[in-house]
């Protein structure tokens, strides 16, 4: 089960509890707090979250129910303010924005979370109050009025697309095609599976069956509706770590050999670095947040697995000696994790990317410096722009550096096959294996210094 399809039915089973019009109302104000903090204040949804007290006070239930609603709301924004300027005489931006994320809240539950619609309406209208009061009416009528034209309004209104910045998706367009762009818009309208990568050595099939997950052909595990991760099998004695299919492949395509040395650039909070000193590797781990450092010491130790760590600007930072393996896990916008941070489509601006491809260049120029002759360079980014990607490898090629690719083989990718490129780069998409639901969008190079 979704955590949105769980928001459905926590709501609909609120009306069991005895106080259930004043636990929906809380949880629905705590939900607007959070979409406020993302919407007017632009802070990431998983800050918001971590700061917001009024969470804290909601039963675990409401709790689930207020994320859900905040994270439906956010996934789908642009989906939801043009479905309500169908419902309105004047465009919604006339509205204060408080209303108007009242109203989103409101089509949120109606349109995507398939709340009651008795429930949904008159929680909803609770939170138009104060200097809004006034408009408790127009919030009502609106919303009915999306009830009674449901149906239209969701055959009218793209939610993929309406969801996605115009400069965004004209760039995936570009870059993959019409059709593309449309399935990756569409995608990110999916609430995203929980994948893990398990301990080398420990039995897939043993685990998924202990977790309830299905094996990928990438040998991640995946869980739908997973609940606490803490709670899991597994967790507390280190069998496995959180981290996306597509996110474990480039530490699999660098595939150290035991005991050899390797360089992993950018490493916090660690979930390649585990791969790494998993398979044997000795492992150097650099990033300049000493806060995430922190937290890659404290799963490595969950983990029972070890590697050097180095707090530092990997572009002024070299190894005592040059070493066989690096990866770089550089800084990028992660629009490939929109499934997962929905509010990166609401933040990234096309001057920021460009900014990042920058930094990318100049820390694959530092990284290349620290490859013994023969070595190999593994580059990724979770981004799905090209600038971040390809263009970044081939302008470091370009200019002269002393690397040529080693192309990624399809027996390296099982199922994923299509998604190396011509040049024999990774490039995967969100809407990757749609059956399965999805993938997070990464792209991998492997090079060897010449
Ligand atoms: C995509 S995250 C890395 C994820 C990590 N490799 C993993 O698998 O868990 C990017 C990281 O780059 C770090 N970073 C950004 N710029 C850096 C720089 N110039 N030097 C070192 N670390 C940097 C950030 O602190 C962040 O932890």
């Amino acid at each position: 089960m979704t955590t949105e399809s769980s928001a459905a039915n926590a709501a609909g089973s609120e009306h069991s509890a005895a106080n259930a019009a004043h636990a929906g109302l809380a949880a629905r104000f705590a939900a607007l707090g959070l979409i406020e903090a993302v919407i007017a204040r632009g802070q990431p949804l998983d800050d918001a979250v971590d700061q917001a007290g009024a969470l804290d006070r909601l039963a675990p239930r409401d709790r689930a129910f207020a994320h859900a609603l905040a994270a439906a709301a956010v996934r789908s924004w642009g989906f939801l303010l043009a479905v309500l300027d169908r419902c309105l005489d004047r465009p919604g931006s006339h509205l204060p924005d408080r209303l108007r994320a009242i109203l989103a809240l409101g089509a949120a539950q109606l349109l995507i979370l398939d709340v009651p619609a008795h429930a949904a309406v008159g929680a909803t209208v609770e939170l138009v109050d104060g200097k809004l009061s006034k408009l408790k009416g127009l919030a009502n009528a609106v919303l009915r009025r999306m009830e009674r034209e449901k149906a239209g309004l969701l055959a009218q209104v793209d939610r993929g697309r309406a969801s996605t910045p115009d400069w965004l998706f004209e760039g995936w367009v570009k870059a993959y095609g019409a059709e593309a762009a449309a399935a990756i818009a569409a995608a990110h309208q999916v609430e995203p599976p929980l994948d893990l990568t398990l301990k080398p050595g420990l039995d897939a099939g043993d685990w998924a069956a202990r977790l309830g997950a299905a094996v990928l052909p990438t040998g991640s595990l995946r869980l739908t509706g997973a609940g606490r991760i803490a709670d899991l099998p597994g967790f507390a004695e280190g069998a496995w770590w959180v981290q996306d299919a597509a996110a474990a492949l480039p530490a699999r395509l660098l595939n150290p050999a035991p005991g050899s040395a390797v360089v992993d650039l950018c490493a916090a909070p660690g979930g390649k670095t585990a791969q790494l000193a998993a398979l044997g590797a000795l492992v150097t781990a650099v990033d300049q947040a000493r806060g995430r450092i922190n937290r890659l010491r404290e799963n490595l130790t969950r983990l029972k697995l070890e590697a050097e760590t180095v707090v530092a600007d990997v572009a002024a930072w070299q190894p005592a000696e040059k070493v066989p393996f690096v990866l770089l896990d550089a800084p990028c916008s992660a629009t490939g994790t929109l499934r997962r941070n929905p509010d990166i489509a609401l933040h990234r601006t096309p001057e920021e990317i460009r900014e990042l491809g920058r930094v990318q260049l100049r820390l694959l120029r530092a990284a290349v410096q620290m490859l013994a002759p023969g070595g190999t360079l593994v580059f990724c980014t979770c981004s799905i722009e090209p600038r971040e990607g390809p263009e970044a490898i081939e302008a470091l090629l370009a200019a002269g550096a002393p690397l040529r690719r080693v192309p990624i083989s399809p027996a390296e990718v099982p199922g994923l096959e299509t998604a190396i490129t011509p040049a024999g780069d990774l490039r995967t998409l969100p809407s990757h294996w749609p059956e399965a639901g999805g993938i997070d969008g990464f792209f991998v190079s492997r090079l060897t210094r010449v």
